[in-house]
């Protein structure tokens, strides 16, 4: 399974998971989009439909700062756009946000959804904070594993109406 970054070099090194990857040799440094590409706008839900893509094509994170982001830095993206459903951020700089999750956290659950729970593991040893993302929506990753997009959105609006009533 390949992983791609393209990388526009927004956010602090230091603590970039998307650069991280690359340095670690566990993803690929790209320009061009390949596989699914993993986008917080699409209006295409990630679900087990789109295994196959992962396995021939691979998937591409795009590594961009949350505070200064907008669709034009995905729309040229060639590949299959998915957003992911609603997840809790598990990293110290946006810790318990829904949808802000960091690069790898996004990759994780990615894995974890598409059923490829021992790569989602193995992707959380990367930074200390790993598996506090796992752990906190294990219940959600659960729910969502191997699910079909209409599924997951259905699963994704219980939940947000269940939060809007407490
Ligand atoms: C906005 S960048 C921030 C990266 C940050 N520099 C880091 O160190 O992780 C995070 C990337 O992960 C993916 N991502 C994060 N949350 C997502 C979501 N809810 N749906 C789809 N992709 C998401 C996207 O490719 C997004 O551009």
């Amino acid at each position: 399974m390949k992983v791609y970054v393209i990388d526009y070099h927004k956010d602090d090194p230091k603590k970039c998971t998307g650069r991280k990857l690359v340095k670690l040799k566990l993803a690929e440094l790209t320009r061009v989009g390949r596989g699914i590409i993993l986008n917080p706008f699409s209006e295409r839900t990630l679900s087990i439909n789109d295994k196959d893509i992962l396995i021939k094509s691979g998937i591409t994170i795009i590594d961009t700062s949350w505070n200064n982001t907008s669709q034009n830095e995905f729309i040229n993206v060639r590949g299959e756009h998915r957003r992911l459903p609603i997840l809790f951020a598990g990293n110290p700089i946006h810790y318990g946000i829904a949808y802000k999750l960091s690069s790898l956290e996004a990759l994780m659950a990615t894995l974890y959804i598409l059923d490829e729970v021992k790569e989602a593991i193995k992707f959380s040893n990367v930074v200390k904070w790993g598996h506090t993302f796992i752990e906190l929506n294990k219940e959600l990753l659960e729910a969502y594993r191997n699910k079909d997009e209409e599924e997951i959105k259905k699963i994704e609006k219980e939940i947000i109406e269940k939060i809007l009533r407490k």
